[in-house]
């Protein structure tokens, strides 16, 4: 048992699927896995264990934002030794040729949270994927005929930015989606030595002003869920 995720040793697979919404991890188990536990309802934050085609696979909510996110990961590594941490999440499209529902992988992620910059003492550090789990998503992706888009992301402290045209600049230079966590992730996944990966699908677009609903942001989302979970 941690802080904040009540299992025990051996209750959570190496390889964990990250949505930020705990109600989509709800429906990722229910909808994908066998022999389905719940391991954690500490703060109704969900977290799942079963198999996937025989293999044991776990499936954690981590909330929003870079602190929310970094208190998952921490745990999941250093009290459970997760070794592949894959969100699995929703985000905002920067670009027109990314429309609603597209996939994307996160090659890296940009971001205005300071963390990092307190991390490294003012430094820039360049939070990454990792190369085996970025390569097996896009030959996954491929195997199955699902189209995805690979790049730079944006991991922002806010939903709701003060000047909303300021998402230009990062449009700009190529930036194709925004959301909250990835380079959270990717940061602690580096510290420790361990796998991450962000997969993506655009439930609204920037651009064009387009909306998923709650709903489908809980409970659809499945091309994106089915790459994540052949990477265990
Ligand atoms: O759908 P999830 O995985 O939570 O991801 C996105 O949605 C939330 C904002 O609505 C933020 O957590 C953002 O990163
Ligand atoms: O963080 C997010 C997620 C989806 N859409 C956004 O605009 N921001």
């Amino acid at each position: 048992m941690s802080i904040h995720i009540e299992a025990k040793k051996g209750e959570i697979a190496e390889t964990v699927l990250l949505p930020g919404d705990p109600l989509r991890a709800q429906w990722i188990a229910e909808t994908y896995l066998e022999d389905v536990q719940c391991y954690n309802r500490v703060r109704n934050m969900f977290g799942f264990t079963g198999t996937y085609k025989g293999k044991k696979i776990s499936v954690q909510g981590t909330g929003m934002g870079v602190p929310s996110i970094s208190i998952y990961a921490h745990e999941l590594i250093n009290d459970y030794n997760v070794k592949n941490l894959i969100r699995v999440g929703s985000a905002g499209s920067y670009q027109k040729s990314i429309k609603l529902r597209d996939i994307v992988v996160a090659m890296a992620a940009s971001s205005t949270s300071g963390i990092n910059q307190a991390r490294f003492e003012g430094a820039d550090f360049a939070p990454t994927a990792n190369f085996g789990l970025f390569q097996k998503a896009i030959e996954t992706a491929n195997a199955k005929g699902i189209e995805v888009k690979a790049g730079n992301v944006l991991t922002s402290d806010e939903f709701y930015a003060d000047e909303f045209e300021s998402y230009q600049k990062w449009s700009k230079f190529g930036v194709l989606c925004v959301e909250m966590e990835t380079s959270g992730l990717y940061t602690i996944a580096a510290k420790h030595q361990v796998n991450a990966l962000s997969l993506l699908t655009i439930s609204d677009s920037l651009v064009t002003g387009e909306k998923t609903t709650t709903e489908e942001r809980q409970n659809t989302f499945s091309e994106m869920v089915e790459i994540a979970l052949e990477l265990g």
